[in-house]
């Protein structure tokens, strides 16, 4: 899935968006780490801030991402009870003007949202070409408990949309918490909270794709350079 050298635009992207998230990593800082490509190039950076003396604690949202920080040589921890952490940096697989967010591409997003809830601060780090008007164009990926997997399904499918199993090659797709994920493919999301609690609601199902203002910084990059966008988060 992974490139260790940035040879192409997309490449290039992810890695300055990931690289500008890092600077704002500061010593003593305890760091979620999300999953996939573009978080990929953030733990390669924080590593190496890491080897020259940055000292900081991660906890990582997948067993991949799990893999590459002990291979950069980050600490790991685990939260205790009320313990937040200072900062997550997490990739995203399509943005809406408002910031909502679809993640869970890699299958990751139970995890994701627990660090994400457990930080005092979210940054999304992206390709620019991730940003659209209204979410949808990307199934949003909903993991379910394989128990009567298809009975879930049918309840999904009453949301509006048409949710497919996701596989890995021959077999199903199993998350690191053993359970499966409904991609479900909609027209236009205009309202992506109202649709994120309806999922919620369904009997089977364990959390889904929207991460509906949750972001505090956004972090895009693009052939004309990084822009970082900070969401306006309602009061209260
Ligand atoms: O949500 C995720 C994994 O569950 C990823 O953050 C999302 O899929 C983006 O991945 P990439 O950086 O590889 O484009």
């Amino acid at each position: 899935m992974l490139c260790n050298n940035s040879n192409n635009q997309s490449d290039i992207d992810k890695k300055m968006a990931a690289e500008k998230a890092v600077e704002l990593i500061k010593d003593g800082m305890k760091v979620g780490l999300g999953s996939g490509s573009t978080v990929f190039w953030a733990v390669k950076k924080l590593g190496e801030e890491v080897q020259k003396g940055l000292e900081v604690q991660a906890v990582p949202s997948s067993v991949e991402t799990q893999k590459w920080a002990e291979k950069e040589g980050i600490p790991l921890f685990t939260l205790k009870q009320g313990e937040m952490l200072d900062v997550t940096l997490d990739g995203a697989d399509e943005i809406d003007k408002s910031f909502n967010i679809i993640k869970g591409g890699g299958g990751a997003h139970l995890r994701e949202k627990i660090i994400a809830a457990s930080s005092n601060t979210l940054i999304i780090i992206a390709e620019k070409r991730k940003q659209v008007q209204v979410l949808g164009k990307f199934p949003v990926p909903v993991e379910i408990v394989p128990f009567e997997a298809a009975s879930t399904l049918h309840r999904i499918a009453s949301s509006g949309c048409r949710p497919e199993l996701r596989k890995n090659n021959e077999d199903l797709f199993v998350t690191d918490n053993g359970n499966y994920i409904a991609d479900c493919f909609y027209d236009s999301i205009y309202y992506p909270d109202l649709l994120h609690e309806k999922l919620k609601s369904l009997v089977g199902v364990v959390e889904t794709g929207l991460f509906v203002g949750m972001a505090d910084k956004i972090i895009l990059a693009d052939g004309g350079g990084v822009h970082t966008y900070t969401p306006e988060k309602p009061a209260g």
